[in-house]
């Protein structure tokens, strides 16, 4: 069952389509989507949606109406069936949770495991949804909130596992780090920059999450409390965003060798974890300085392993259908 159809939930049906007999001989993994909700309305077909005659419509709940037309169906309200499996993909509500909360809670409840591409509901209520689900014996994934093709919370969850994560930093957001470096290596304007980042899918319905901060806060504050065992919001988060950020202001940088990057970091204190986002100055013997257009990076400091980098996984429609796939299969290989 899919939540939200827009961009990324288009191109996991193209993925899972292309993909399919992969998935099979690989995993043994077969899927049926049989609920798409939008905010109008859902189309349910008990035997699996046709993906295939879906593709021929574009995204969001025009896609879903005609789709409901061509094969004589209604939009339902929103409903659990037989489902195992949510992928929530609605646009983010860094404030309240929004409809992402709502549709997560109801599947949890309901027994489905949740794959979060959305991050409202986890940036309000981790712990509400980590205690629903442990208390309903199901399992949440969430790398599409947490910088997607960018491994982050696979690598807290697996290869740091027994360590202590001291202070983490990163560059989580692909739509600024695209207009930074644009406006570094080629001078082209913020505007003009922006425009082809939402273009391209990747920024924010609304882009100013993007721009504002907001969006690398909240990925920041998902992993600071599961990392921490945490309760931060978005409110809890020191945030400022690019908006400020002028060609002057780069240029200055760029003649002292220096990159404006707009750095997400995590630490920890005996009063607990803290989130901060705010442009800084890199200089080359930063690992972050190399990280340019859409891609993303994070160092993870640890007691134990010294510090770990991870960079690329560039912010994209693909690459986030992607890791929404790879957390299926993780869900689900070996079953
Ligand atoms: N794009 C990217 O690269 C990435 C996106 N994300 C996250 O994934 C989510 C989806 O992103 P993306 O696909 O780009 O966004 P889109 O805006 O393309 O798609 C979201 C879809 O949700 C539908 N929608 C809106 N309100 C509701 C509702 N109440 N109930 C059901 N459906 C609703 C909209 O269609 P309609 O209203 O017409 O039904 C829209 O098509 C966002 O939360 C984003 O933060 C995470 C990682 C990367
Ligand atoms: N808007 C985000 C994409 C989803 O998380 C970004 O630019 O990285």
């Amino acid at each position: 069952m899919i939540t939200g159809y827009g961009n990324v939930s288009r191109e996991l049906m193209k993925l899972i389509l292309e993909k399919e007999a992969f998935l099979n001989d690989q995993y043994g993994l077969e899927w049926r989507i049989t609920s798409i909700v939008g905010s109008r309305g859902m189309v349910y077909e008990k035997g699996g949606i046709d993906l295939l005659s879906l593709l021929e419509f574009g995204t969001g709940s025009n896609a879903l109406e005609e789709y409901c037309e061509m094969k004589n169906l209604e939009l339902l309200p929103f409903s659990i069936n037989d489902q195992d499996v949510l992928i929530e993909s609605t646009p983010t509500d860094i404030f309240t949770g929004g409809s992402g909360l709502a549709y997560s809670k109801s599947a949890i409840e309901n027994g489905l495991d949740v794959v979060f591409v959305s991050k409202g509901a986890l940036v309000n209520s981790q712990k509400e949804i980590n205690a629903l689900a442990a208390s309903h014996h199901v399992s949440l994934k969430f790398s599409g909130a947490t910088a997607a093709a960018l491994p982050t919370i696979d690598i807290v969850q697996n290869s740091l596992n027994g360590t202590v994560i001291k202070s983490i930093e990163g560059i989580l957001n692909g739509t600024t780090n695209f207009i930074l470096s644009k406006m570094h290596h080629e001078s082209i304007s913020f505007e003009t920059a922006l425009e082809i980042a939402i273009s391209q899918g990747i920024a924010e319905k609304n882009s100013t999450l993007d721009i504002g901060g907001f969006d690398a806060a909240a990925k920041a504050i998902i992993l600071a409390n599961n990392i921490y065992d945490q309760e931060l919001t978005i409110k809890d988060a020191e945030i400022t965003g690019i908006d400020d950020v002028a060609i002057k202001d780069i240029l200055h940088a760029k003649e002292r060798d220096k990159k404006i990057k707009l750095i997400a970091k995590i630490t920890k204190d005996k009063d607990g974890a803290k989130v901060k986002v705010a442009p800084m100055e890199l200089s080359s013997d930063h690992l972050l300085y190399y990280v340019d257009e859409t891609n993303k990076g994070i160092i993870f400091h640890t007691e134990e392993m010294g510090s770990i980098c991870a960079a690329g996984g560039a912010s994209n429609i693909r690459a986030t259908a992607a890791a929404v796939l790879k957390d299926l299969i993780n869900l689900y290989k070996g079953d």
